[in-house]
Formats: C-alpha cells, structure tokens, sequence
C-alpha cells in the first residue's frame, strides 16, 4: 500500500480544529483525530489505564473502571512534571494509533488533526501543516462558552501548548478563524479544492 499523502492540522485549544475537521469530514476527507486516539488508548482493559491508575491512584478513575478525564486534567494541568510523565506514556500509543490509521486513507489526501502537532513532533508523519489561528482572546472566550472549565484552568492549558507564533512557525497554509462559522465553511472549502490540485486531483 503506498503511503497517504498527509495535511497535519493544528491549533491552539477551542481554535476551531473540531470544526474545521467536520467540514473537511463532510467533503469526504479521511480524517484522524489526535483527540480521538488519545482517549482510544486508554479505554478499560488497555494497559495504558492501569499504569495511570497506579502512578495517579484510584482517584483518576470512575466507579464503572473508565477513566475520570476532568479528575487527571486537573492533576496535569497544575504540574508540569505530572503531565510530562503522562505525555511520555501515551504520546507513543497515540502515534502507533494515529499511523494505522491514517494508513488506511484512500482519499486524494488525508488529514491527521492535533492540537500537538507540533509539540509532539507529529508534524514529521505530515507532508504539509495547516495552522487554525485565532488571538488568544477568541480562544478563550470560545473554550469557556464550550466546556465546563474556568479561565484559570483554561489558561494553564494554554501555558502547556506552543505559543501562537512558535506554531505559525511551521504553517505552510494559515486559517484565520476569527470570524463567523460560515467564514470558516468557505475558508475549508477554498482549502480543500488547493489541496485536490496539489495532489493532482479534481478540483
Ligand atoms: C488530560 C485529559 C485526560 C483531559 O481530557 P479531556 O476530555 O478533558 O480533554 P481532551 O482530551 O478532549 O483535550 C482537550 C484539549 O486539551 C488540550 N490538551 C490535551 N492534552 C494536552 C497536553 N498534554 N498538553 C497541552 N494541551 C493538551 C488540547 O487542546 C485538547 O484539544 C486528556 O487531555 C489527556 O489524556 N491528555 C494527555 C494526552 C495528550 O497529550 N493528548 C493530546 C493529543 S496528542
Ligand atoms: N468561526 C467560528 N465562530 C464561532 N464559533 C466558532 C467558530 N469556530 C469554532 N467555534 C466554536 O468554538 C469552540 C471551539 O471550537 P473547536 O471545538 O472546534 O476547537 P478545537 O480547536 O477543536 O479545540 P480543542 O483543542 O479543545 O479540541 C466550539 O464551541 C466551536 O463551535
């Protein structure tokens, strides 16, 4: 099987990368979430989760044996030893995940969607990187309104992630995120008809 010609798609937290995924979804691109990977290599019985469990305690995990995801954000989050010792276990499963996966594409092109792409160092799986760039403002005001966080929290997440310049750094194609959701929409479109022609596709 020949290898996948792969887009790497990132950006900071609540900067639109979900969103964007479901319009490149929806226009039949074959798509892999970093997001979706990490939580697949912890699911009950993997041995991910019981190496968790015994380095963090009991306390990480629910009473039906899954992992208490809001529990661990709190722990590595606050203590950057703690989450690097957790981003040293998974960050190995979640690539093994991610490449099998992606593996399996037979669009003209598929996508690999990480909010640490560049962090990871998963960008060397990627032929080109799409960077959804929005001020930090936006990405707060965003994440709040979505998730059940406070801005503290938020904001600590944000320290934990590459800054926004050292990200658009490694851009070859920037969205600009910072207006509507229909914006957005058209912005994928446009984008996904640049990479069909890149790959010599139809348009
Ligand atoms: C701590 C966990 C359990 C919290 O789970 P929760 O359901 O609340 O959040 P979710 O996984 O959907 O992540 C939400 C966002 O948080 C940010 N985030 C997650 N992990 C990290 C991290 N290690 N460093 C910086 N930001 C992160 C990303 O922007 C991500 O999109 C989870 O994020 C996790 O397992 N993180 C470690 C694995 C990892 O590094 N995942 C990132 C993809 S490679
Ligand atoms: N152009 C836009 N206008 C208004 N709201 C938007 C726009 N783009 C995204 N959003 C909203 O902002 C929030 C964050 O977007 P999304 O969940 O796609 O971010 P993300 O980059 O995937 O975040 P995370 O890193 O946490 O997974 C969501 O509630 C989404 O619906």
């Amino acid at each position: 099987m020949s290898t996948p010609w792969i887009l790497g798609l990132t950006g900071g937290i609540g900067s639109g990368k979900s969103a964007a995924a479901e319009h490149f979804i929806r226009l039949g691109v074959h798509l892999v979430d970093a997001d979706h990977a990490a939580r697949w290599v912890v699911e009950p019985g993997r041995p991910a989760l019981a190496r968790i469990a015994e380095h963090f305690g009991p306390q990480v995990l629910q009473p039906d044996g899954q992992l208490d995801r809001g529990a661990l954000r709190q722990l590595i989050f606050q203590d950057e030893q703690q989450r690097r010792w957790l981003e040293s276990l998974l960050h190995p499963l979640i690539g093994e995940e991610i490449r099998s996966y992606l593996a399996r594409a037979e669009s003209p092109y598929a996508i690999l969607v990480s909010p640490l792409l560049i962090e990871s160092g998963q960008h060397h799986m990627t032929q080109r990187v799409l960077v959804v760039d929005v001020p930090e403002h936006l990405q707060l005001q965003r994440t709040m309104a979505r998730d059940q966080a406070s801005e503290e929290q938020i904001k600590a997440i944000l320290g934990a992630q590459a800054k926004r310049d050292e990200r658009l750094r490694h851009a070859h194609d920037v969205l600009h995120n910072d207006r509507d959701p229909a914006w957005l929409r058209s912005e994928v479109e446009r984008l996904h008809h640049f990479y069909l022609t890149l790959r010599g596709g139809r348009p």
